[in-house]
């Protein structure tokens, strides 16, 4: 079975500021690590490092037997990423982008399950630039489950939903798991970690400046 991630002696400095070096990270199907820290330990910029935004100075990552840098597209078909700030579109309604992602994802036909899953009632046909930061959370998480993602990768993904989203969220994310799908996120409660069902956790320091 292809590991969905295994990621090699990552190191990323910004200036003489060392965020984290020599880091090696292996998922199983399955598997959850949760990235925790206080605010600037580099948190952020790992999960840059694993989905492909940031570049790294040093290290692999390789995405369900993809390497990032030298099979970018077969690496980013296998990853499914919700970052902090979830930008969408202009011009298209929540329902529009659903059948976007589930075209792009290869599910064309899981376009409804998503768009129960987003639970987003009559708002679903208005221009998704109108949506609070909560409700283009929820229409974005929703699409991260169509398709054959084998890593889901989400950037404090609970800040900003409220308890029914939250809880929706959680049991999509058990559910995944359930199915083979590996999970990084970043959380800052304990209680989000819990509800996951058992986690490895990873612990940023303070960054060190040298
Ligand atoms: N492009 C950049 N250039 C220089 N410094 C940067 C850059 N991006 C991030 N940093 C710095 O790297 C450090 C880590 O930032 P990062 O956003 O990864 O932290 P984080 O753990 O995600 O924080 P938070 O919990 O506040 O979201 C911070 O000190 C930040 O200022």
């Amino acid at each position: 079975m292809i590991a969905p991630l295994v990621a090699r002696g990552l190191t990323k400095r910004y200036g003489t500021t060392c965020l984290f070096e020599h880091l090696d990270l292996d998922l199983e199907a399955g598997e959850v690590l949760v990235l925790v820290g206080p605010n600037g330990a580099g948190k952020s910029t790992l999960i840059g490092c694993l989905t492909g935004g940031v570049v790294p100075d040093a290290g692999s990552v390789v995405l369900g037997g993809h390497d990032l840098r030298s099979a970018p597209l077969a690496a980013r078909a296998a990853l499914r990423f919700l970052p902090q700030e979830v930008e969408v579109p202009q011009g298209l309604t929540g329902r529009e982008l659903v059948e976007f992602y589930a075209g792009v994802f290869g599910e064309p036909l899981g376009r409804e399950r998503a768009i129960a899953l987003a639970d987003l009632g009559p708002a679903i046909d208005h221009l998704a630039t109108t949506y609070s930061l909560g409700m283009r959370k929820r229409l974005v998480a929703a699409a991260l489950t169509l398709g054959e993602g084998v890593l889901y990768v989400l950037d404090e993904p609970f800040a900003g939903l409220d308890r029914q989203a939250r809880a929706a969220l959680i049991a999509a994310l058990v559910a995944a798991r359930a199915a083979g799908v590996a999970l990084v996120l970043s959380a800052h409660d304990p209680e989000d970690i819990a509800a996951l069902g058992g986690a490895r956790v990873l612990e940023l320091g303070r960054p060190i400046a040298a």
